[in-house]
């Protein structure tokens, strides 16, 4: 008997794995599940497998093990049904430059068998409304910016009402404002109800946009969760600068942080170390500061600065993958 597919699921794989001829595995083992409405950032460094876990998912390539499941139903099986269901834009919009930002819309919508054409004009003029490009729409398509370029794509994937929205990077190669103006728009589109999921290798990306994220590395899911959740595993590290670091260190390691770590500093000593996460040791309550740094005086330690880094969520993704991430667009 197979498992259930949950219904929730907008998409949902098994054991996902493609491997290019003679090369490694791009993509191994991928277990992916999305949530529907949620907004799914799926992160990794160059090269992880996101692209090809993309073109796996709208039956663009053939896994070469496992499934997928995209709004319940089978890939690629249920390709011809599914996927007008589903908007996508892929490596960037396929544009006539020398037609406007209406005419390249409306040349979508004509090669769309089942749009009407008699309500073509409504649908390109929602469609632009959509990701704000009314007024620039009788300019040609080659004097758009890149991000104008993007939303263009976008639009032309809203023509038809989408249950979801596949994104790869699509803030790729874009100036921070470009890049607001998807943010932006993203966010908009789940606010309407749209699942969107979208690749990037950017951190801070995922952070401000993403309800959930699922995180690649050489092909291999790392982990997957809401964004609040993978915050909240962010541990904090403690720095408490004294005189008497050796006693600071019995008494934090007693407290059960980690990681200790002595520098000289101006002040005497500087002691830093890993706070306990959540539920360390297991069904013991949080670290509190207070008693900390209590417990610390109480130990004849004498505390001339106290203070806590809280772990960015990089940090949580560097130390899951063990590798440094592009931080930079
Ligand atoms: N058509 C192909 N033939 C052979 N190898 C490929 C092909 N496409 C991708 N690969 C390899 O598969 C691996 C995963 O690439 P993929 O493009 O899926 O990663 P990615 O996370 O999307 O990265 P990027 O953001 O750079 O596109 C890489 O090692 C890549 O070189």
């Amino acid at each position: 008997m197979g498992r259930q597919p949950s219904a929730e699921a907008v998409i949902e794989t098994r054991g996902l794995s493609k491997t290019y001829r003679g090369g490694r595995p791009a993509v191994d083992g991928l277990d992916l599940s999305v949530p529907r409405g949620s907004v799914f950032g799926f992160l990794g460094p160059n090269g992880s497998g996101k692209t090809t876990t993309i073109r796996m998912l709208l039956g663009l390539i053939d896994a070469t093990g496992g499934s997928a499941r995209l709004l319940g139903e089978p890939m690629p099986r249920a390709a011809g049904r599914v996927l007008p269901r589903v908007g996508a834009l892929i490596e960037g919009p396929a544009l006539y430059g020398f037609l406007s930002g209406r005419g390249n819309l409306r040349r979508y919508d004509a090669a769309d068998p089942t749009a009407d054409p008699r309500t073509r004009d409504a649908r390109v003029e929602a469609a632009l409304e959509r990701v704000g490009l009314s007024a620039a729409a009788g300019k040609k398509a080659k004097a758009y910016s890149l991000g104008m370029k993007q939303r263009l794509g976008i639009a032309a994937a809203l023509l038809q009402p989408r249950e979801l929205l596949v994104l790869d990077e699509p803030t790729n190669g874009l100036d921070p404002q470009g890049m607001r103006e998807i943010r932006s728009l993203v966010r908009a589109l789940a606010q309407d109800g749209t699942t969107v999921f979208l690749s990037s290798h950017l951190l801070d990306e995922i952070e401000q946009v993403c309800s959930h994220t699922a995180v690649m590395n050489r092909g291999r899911l790392v982990t997957q969760g809401t964004v609040a959740e993978m915050s909240a595993g962010a541990r904090g590290r403690l720095s408490v600068t004294t005189p008497d670091g050796a006693d600071a260190m019995r008494v934090l390691k007693g407290h059960g942080l980690s990681d200790l770590a002595t520098a000289e500093s101006p002040e005497g000593q500087t002691v830093t170390g890993e706070l306990p996460g959540p539920g360390e040791p297991p069904g013991g309550p949080p670290p509190d500061l207070a008693d900390l740094n209590a417990a610390l005086v109480r130990a004849g330690v004498r505390v001339r600065a106290f203070g806590v880094t809280r772990a960015s969520l990089e940090d949580v993704f560097v130390s899951l993958t063990g590798e440094g991430f592009d931080v930079a667009g």
